[in-house]
């Protein structure tokens, strides 16, 4: 299946753009998982596999953030695995990897991500030129997003500065996607803040038809009424990320699960007008 059509299937069957991110952050799991397991392996398992339950109803995808895994050590991609393949084979995963490389290099980030891990999609990091891309695009039942307007402050330091005769980078990075996507066989997808929801149209006109991931609403406080507001028009279809403002929503209690799966449900609803585009 290409990978737009399984996009359009996971949002339509969950009635959701709520896209659930996986970073387990040891300090912050609740004390329930810490005192029932011994090892940061099976603590960070024990919890996404909860989390992933607990929210599937609510999301169409799940984003497992690779840092919080490589920082368990040599056993993290085993976890990363172990997480994966606990995930609904109807949702979307995506790696958040934020890769891009040379050539040999990036054909074996893709070797791990497509074949190995076998997620649905990957982020990247467009800084080493648009040719970091290419070992990713030969796959129709794949996705990429690729950054372009992060939701963070050092989105001032390059994204937001005037480039090669657009705007902004973002503007610049948005446009050359819309080319690139025209011998793409994967779908090329952008990754923008959902906290810079209010510069995002003209970055989002550059691209109508591009997948969007949008982090940023939840713990790092992006509005979704603006979101909303910036997403109007939009024809590729987003999956909006919270992580923290969701996983962690149960903090010590014993029921944290039941936390959990409420937070996912409330961000669902909020998202509802969003999703009422898509669906
Ligand atoms: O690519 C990303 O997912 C990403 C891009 C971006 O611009 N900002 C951003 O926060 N992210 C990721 O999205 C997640 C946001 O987490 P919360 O702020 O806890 O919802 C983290 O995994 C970030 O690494």
């Amino acid at each position: 299946m290409i990978y737009n059509q399984k996009l359009q299937q996971a949002v339509a069957a969950a009635k959701s753009t709520l896209c659930v991110g996986l970073d387990p952050n040891l300090d912050l799991l609740p004390k329930p998982v810490k005192q029932q397991f011994e090892t940061p392996e099976e603590k960070v398992s024990h919890f996404c596999k909860l989390v992933i339950d607990y929210t599937a109803p609510y999301c169409a995808a799940f984003k497992p953030n690779l840092a919080f895994f490589e920082a368990l050590g040599a056993n993290g991609f085993q976890v990363l695995q172990e997480v994966i393949d606990h995930i609904p084979e109807d949702k979307i995963v995506i790696a958040d990897a934020k890769r891009g490389d040379i050539s040999s290099t990036a054909e074996h980030y893709k070797k791990s991500f497509w074949d190995e891990f076998e997620v649905d999609a990957v982020t990247l990091n467009p800084l080493m030129g648009f040719e970091t891309l290419d070992a990713f695009k030969k796959d129709e039942t794949k996705g990429i997003y690729v950054l372009a307007l992060t939701s963070n402050r050092g989105a001032e330091d390059f994204l937001k500065k005037p480039f090669a005769g657009f705007p902004t980078m973002a503007q610049y990075i948005a446009h050359q996607l819309s080319e690139k996507a025209k011998d793409s066989k994967a779908h090329l997808g952008m990754v923008i803040g959902a906290t810079q929801a209010e510069e995002a149209r003209p970055v989002l006109n550059e691209y109508e038809q591009g997948s969007l991931l949008i982090p940023g609403v939840g713990a790092q406080g992006g509005s979704v009424a603006e979101l909303a507001k910036a997403l109007k028009t939009h024809k590729g279809i987003p999956l909006i990320n919270s992580s923290r403002g969701i996983i962690y929503a149960g903090s010590d209690e014993g029921d944290w699960p039941e936390h959990v799966a409420d937070a996912a449900k409330k961000m669902k609803h909020q998202l509802n007008t969003i999703t009422a585009s898509y669906v």
